[in-house]
């Protein structure tokens, strides 16, 4: 849980000296630092994340990677959305900089550079949740963002003495704040126990471009091909020093903002502070004893009332206090599949005949029955496809190869496309990728129908990887053309994460990493993975065949060991529910609603009636 004030915070560094001021409220909180190894006194401003009730503890994320990636607009909007200080540890170093600079200071010169350094007073304000920079109480913060202090910076950078300088400053920021912290060696030397640390990069073309459109904007002129330069030779500078090279620590995320947008960048980081929170709550839940059902309860409400939490959904509390059901708001159809199963009710309306769909409409057995009783046939493959003389073939929202469309042109049928536009838009990014000759690589399961069409679009062979092992395979085959990367709309988030991060190594800059999970994919498995973290036990309801509804079980599962998977409500065994706590409810993208409806009726009537 965090809590948010508007305070601003300053902090100084002389020598070894370091103040911190609550402005917002007109007060100081003093934290001097005489010694090096001294401990400071930790300030209390309201920042910290809050585990329940008078409870707090500081959380970091590092945030680690190269010249123009991201990293300080990313970092900076999701710490607004989490209500963390972000610092901007670059900054910093460019105010040196900017000191050596301005004062002609030869710092390859020990003595000389030493001196200055010692001349140096640092300050740090936050006003509006903007990062400023005062070198010896004069505010830079603009012209620290030159060209020639960004080339200086990375020269004085590498000066240990520099880095020494400025450690304790960033440590101390951390101790007592909830930050987001961005530069170089944070997952690596300032912040390695950070619970979460993110290697956010981009390939060094898209970083220039990114400079260039900024500094077109000031009226700058400049070469496009002159500043990539420049970011290559920065990003070798930074990478080959020996002092705190840039370095991915090993256990940071792997995130290329190649081709994501800012704020899909900040979702997803967003989305793993969530996370990595809810972990770090967990374990100091489980250290300090919250064990009481009412105590989980009462958290579970807490949790629901935050404006950013994913878990949006119904919760009904037994009058005693010690049992709750809790129903996702993400359980059911998605949009996909509402479109594709009113796209055939709408053909049967309009009094079509014959219908087909290519392949089950959705993966839901009784949605088919159903389907079937109004005349709707499903046909399997193209050899069936074949044999269709007349009628209508509705395509179901996984999407087909593109020579199914030709062939259903072909033999003369009228053609409904249901295709989900999420999965189009994967058909669109393979079709141009592969003929730009990218290597298309899928991350899903290569015999499901969804990813069976995603191939069905590429130019050339594309490669399906599921498994870390498969993901290994890939990298082990050292294969030389540039990948196109892109996902199953249904994939779980984490493992894209972890297979994207083993097949980057590869050659990671000159790749397209797409993750194209869909909206409302994520935001049913944020949901599942948040409501299972905190359930006693879950119930996961969808179709035997429905892949989405699998890996919202795996999600569960991880979390909560009893976790139930059931096709409707006749399939739950309910003696084996617990009595006493949380049951989380959550269904797959095409489980229908009344199916649902049944189960979290029948729970509630079993678990918070019915008790003695
Ligand atoms: N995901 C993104 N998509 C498009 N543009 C982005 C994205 N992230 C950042 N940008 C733009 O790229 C530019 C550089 O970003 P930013 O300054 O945040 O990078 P940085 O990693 O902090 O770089 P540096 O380390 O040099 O300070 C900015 O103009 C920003 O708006
Ligand atoms: N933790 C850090 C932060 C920055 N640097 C270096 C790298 C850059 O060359 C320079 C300016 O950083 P930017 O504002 O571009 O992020 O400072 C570093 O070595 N360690
Ligand atoms: S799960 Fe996502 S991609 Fe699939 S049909 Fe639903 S909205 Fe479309």
């Amino acid at each position: 849980m965090l809590t948010r004030t508007p305070a601003d915070i300053t902090c100084r560094l002389r020598g070894q000296r370091v103040e911190q001021q609550d402005l917002g409220q007109q007060r100081m909180q003093r934290v001097k630092v005489k010694k090096q190894n001294e401990r400071s006194v930790p300030v209390q401003t309201g920042r910290q994340y809050r585990l329940s009730e008078g409870e707090v503890m500081s959380f970091s994320i590092a945030i680690d990677g190269p010249a123009g990636a991201g990293k300080s607009t990313v970092a900076r909007c999701a710490a607004q959305k989490l209500g963390f200080v972000y610092v901007d540890t670059g900054a910093m170093y460019r105010t040196i900089a900017l000191y050596m600079l301005e004062h002609k200071v030869d710092v390859e010169n020990q003595n000389a550079l030493e001196k200055a350094l010692s001349q140096i007073e640092i300050g740090v304000r936050y006003q509006d949740g903007m990062q400023q920079m005062l070198l010896n109480g004069v505010d830079v913060s603009g012209r620290i963002r030159t060209q020639e202090v960004s080339d200086q910076a990375s020269v004085t950078a590498a000066k240990p003495a520099v880095r020494e300088k400025l450690l304790n400053l960033q440590r101390e920021l951390a101790r007592h704040e909830n930050v987001i912290m961005d530069g170089r060696d944070i997952g690596t030397r300032i912040l390695p126990d950070a619970p979460l640390k993110i290697f956010l990069t981009a390939s060094s073309r898209e970083r220039a471009r990114r400079r260039y459109a900024e500094l077109q904007q000031k009226g700058e002129v400049c070469s496009l091909e002159e500043i990539q330069r420049e970011i290559e030779e920065r990003d070798d500078r930074d990478s080959h020093r020996a002092e705190a090279p840039l370095r991915q620590a090993d256990d940071a995320i792997l995130l290329d903002t190649s081709d994501l947008s800012v704020e899909e960048a900040v979702d997803r980081i967003v989305n793993l502070a969530e996370t990595a929170m809810r972990d770090a709550k967990r374990k100091e839940g489980a250290r300090r004893g919250i064990h009481s059902p009412e105590a989980r309860i009462q958290e579970l409400k807490n949790l629901m009332l935050r404006e950013d939490s994913p878990l949006k959904g119904q919760l009904w509390v037994s009058d005693d206090g010690k049992a709750a059901v809790y129903l996702a708001a993400s359980a059911g159809f998605c949009f996909g599949v509402h479109r594709a199963v009113d796209t055939v009710y709408d053909q049967i309306k309009e009094g079509q005949t014959p219908i087909c769909t290519y392949g089950p409409i959705i993966h839901n057995e009784m949605v088919v029955a159903d389907l079937k009783q109004h005349g709707v046939m499903e046909i399997d493959d193209e050899v069936q496809l074949s044999g269709i003389t007349e009628g209508t073939v509705v395509i179901r929202s996984h999407g087909v190869p593109q020579r199914v469309y030709e062939q259903i042109k072909g033999q003369g049928l009228k053609l409904i496309d249901a295709t989900c536009p999420y999965v189009k838009k994967i058909h669109q990014i393979v079709k141009e990728k592969s003929a730009e000759g990218f290597q298309i690589v899928i991350i899903g399961n290569a015999h499901h129908p969804e990813v069976e069409g995603i191939m069905g679009w590429c130019s050339s062979p594309a490669i399906v990887i599921g498994t870390e092992e498969e993901a290994q395979k890939l990298v082990e085959s050292g294969i030389q053309k540039p990948l196109c990367v892109v996902s199953q709309t249904t994939f779980n988030l984490k493992k894209f994460h972890k297979l994207v991060e083993i097949i980057t190594q590869l050659r990671y800059h000159e790749s397209a990493i797409l993750n194209t999970i869909c909206n409302a994919t994520e935001e049913r498995q944020t949901e599942a993975d948040a409501i299972a973290h905190i359930a006693d036990a879950m119930i996961v309801i969808g179709g035997r065949n429905s892949s989405n509804t699998q890996k919202l079980v795996d999600i569960c599962r991880k979390e909560c060991e009893s976790t139930f998977f059931v096709q409707t409500f006749d399939d739950l065994n309910l003696r084996l529910v617990p009595s006493r706590g949380i049951v989380g409810i959550s269904a797959g993208a095409s489980t229908p609603n009344n199916i649902i409806e049944e189960v979290s009726k029948q729970c509630r009537k079993t678990i918070l009636l019915n008790r003695c």
